[in-house]
C-alpha cells in the first residue's frame, strides 16, 4: 500500500475478475493515481475446474445460504492461490463472483471475503464494490465505464467511441473524450445491452457437451431465425431507458425461444440476439460513435463480429487494435477502480448506472499486520 494514502500518487494495483461465463478467474497490474492510465503490467489466469465449475453453477441464484456459501469458498480459494503471484502489489481490487443480481429488487451478490484475502495477502483489498450504488438507487453495473473513460484517453482518442464487452452478458459504455473527468454529465453512457456469450454457451453445453461456439463456427453454418428474434427484442427490457443492468439469467428462457431448431440455426440465431440486443443498444449514443471497441470472449467470434459490422457505420474492432488486452480489461477496470476507492474518488455516476449522485463505491480491508 501506498503508506502515506496520498491522493493523486501512483500505486501499483492488481485487479482480479470472476465473470459471469464462470470460465476462470483474470488478473491484471495497472498502475495509477486513480485517474489516468500509467502503465499496465503483469496478467495471469486461473481456471476454474469441471468441479469448481459446478459448484458456481449451483450457486447462481443465490443471495445466501450453503450454495452461496461453497461457491465463495471457491472463489477464494482460487484468487488467493493466483494472486499469490504477484509482486510488489500494493492494493488489490477484488471483483469476486457474481451470484445475483437484482439491483430493483433484493439487492447484488457477489462472493469473495475481500477481508480473508487482504490477510492471506499482506496487502489491502477493495471488494463489495457494487453495492453502495445499488443501495444509492443505482444499477450497480456495469463499473468498467470509469475505467473505459481513462482508456479512451490511454490510446488517445479525440472523437466518441464505445467499448463493448462481450462476456456472458453485454455490456457498452459511450464515451466523449473531449471531457476532462468521467464523472462529468455526458462524458459517459453505459449500460448492459443483452445476454451475450451466456446463452450460447448454455445451450452448446445442453445439446452438445462443450463449453461455447469456438470461433462461432457453428453459428456460421445456421440461419438466424427471424421470428425468434422478434420475440426476443419483444422483451420490456430493450424499451427501457438506460442505464439498466442484467443478471447472467434474466434471459435463460431464450434458449426456449430456439428450441424447436437445429444446432446450427439455434445458434446462429442467439448469436443474431446478442448482436440485435448490442445494435439496438447503440440507439441510444447521444451521438454517433467513431468506432466501436470489443473487447470479452465474444470478440473471438468471428459470426458475432461480423453481424455487428454489417449493421454499423463505423469501425468495428477488437480492443487489441488499439493496444488494449481484450482478456484483461475487466480485471484492469477493478484495479483501477480500487485505487479510486482508496482515495474516496467515484466509481459510478448517474450515466452508467442511473445512480442518483457519484458514488465511490468499495469496502477497503487493511492487513492486521499492515
Ligand atoms: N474463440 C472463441 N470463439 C467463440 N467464443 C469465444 C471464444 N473465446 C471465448 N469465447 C466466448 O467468450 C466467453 C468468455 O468471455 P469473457 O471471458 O469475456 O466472459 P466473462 O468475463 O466471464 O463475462 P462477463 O464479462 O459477462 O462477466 C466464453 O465463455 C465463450 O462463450
Ligand atoms: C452484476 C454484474 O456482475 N454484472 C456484470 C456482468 O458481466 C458483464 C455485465 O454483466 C456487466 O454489467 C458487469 O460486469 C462488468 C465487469 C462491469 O461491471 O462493468
Amino acid at each position: 500500500m501506498n503508506k502515506a494514502g496520498r491522493t493523486g500518487a501512483p500505486m501499483r494495483a492488481l485487479g482480479a475478475m470472476s465473470g459471469t461465463s464462470l470460465d476462470g478467474v483474470d488478473a491484471a497490474v495497472v498502475e495509477t493515481d486513480g485517474r489516468r492510465i500509467l502503465g499496465f503490467g503483469q496478467t495471469g489466469y486461473r481456471p476454474y475446474s469441471e468441479a469448481e465449475r459446478a459448484v458456481l453453477h449451483a450457486g447462481l441464484g443465490h443471495w445466501a445460504g450453503p450454495a452461496a456459501e461453497a461457491a465463495g469458498r471457491v472463489v477464494d480459494a482460487a484468487h488467493a492461490a493466483l494472486l499469490a503471484e504477484f509482486e510488489g502489489v500494493d492494493i488489490v481490487g477484488y471483483h469476486g463472483q457474481t451470484l445475483a443480481h437484482e439491483p430493483k429488487g433484493r439487492g447484488t451478490c457477489q462472493v469473495g471475503d475481500g477481508a480473508a484475502l487482504a490477510e492471506a495477502l499482506g496487502v489491502p483489498v477493495v471488494w463489495d464494490f457494487r453495492s453502495d450504488d445499488v443501495a444509492l438507487g443505482g444499477e450497480g453495473a456495469p463499473l468498467a465505464p470509469f475505467f473505459h473513460f481513462a482508456c479512451a484517453k490511454w490510446i488517445g482518442a479525440t472523437e466518441p467511441l464505445c467499448f463493448l464487452n462481450l462476456g456472458g452478458v453485454g455490456n457498452i459504455t459511450y464515451v466523449d473524450p473531449a471531457f476532462e473527468a468521467p464523472e462529468e454529465a455526458g462524458a459517459l453512457l453505459a449500460f448492459d445491452t443483452g445476454p451475450a456469450n451466456a446463452p450460447i454457451n448454455d445451450l452448446m453445453q445442453a445439446r452438445l457437451g462443450l463449453a461455447m461456439d469456438e470461433g462461432g463456427r457453428l453459428a456460421a453454418r445456421g440461419q438466424v431465425e427471424e421470428g425468434a428474434l422478434e420475440l426476443f427484442l419483444a422483451e420490456p427490457y430493450f424499451a427501457r431507458m438506460p442505464p439498466k443492468s442484467l443478471d447472467r439469467n434474466d434471459f435463460a428462457e431464450m434458449i426456449g425461444l430456439v428450441g424447436e431448431l437445429s444446432d446450427a440455426d439455434a445458434v446462429a440465431t442467439l448469436t443474431g440476439m446478442c448482436a440485435a440486443g448490442v445494435l439496438q443498444g447503440m440507439e441510444h449514443c447521444p451521438r454517433p460513435p467513431a468506432r466501436l471497441l470489443v473487447t470479452g470472449g465474444g470478440r473471438h467470434n468471428p459470426v458475432l463480429m461480423e453481424m455487428l459490422q454489417v449493421a454499423l457505420d463505423c469501425p468495428v474492432d477488437p480492443v487489441e487494435t488499439v493496444g488494449l488486452d481484450g482478456d484483461m480489461l475487466e480485471a484492469q477496470a477493478f484495479a483501477y477502480l480500487a485505487v479510486r476507492v482508496a482515495y474516496g474518488m467515484a466509481t459510478s455516476c448517474p450515466g452508467t448506472t442511473g445512480v442518483r449522485a457519484l458514488v465511490g463505491g468499495g469496502v477497503l480491508s487493511r492487513p492486521e499486520r499492515d
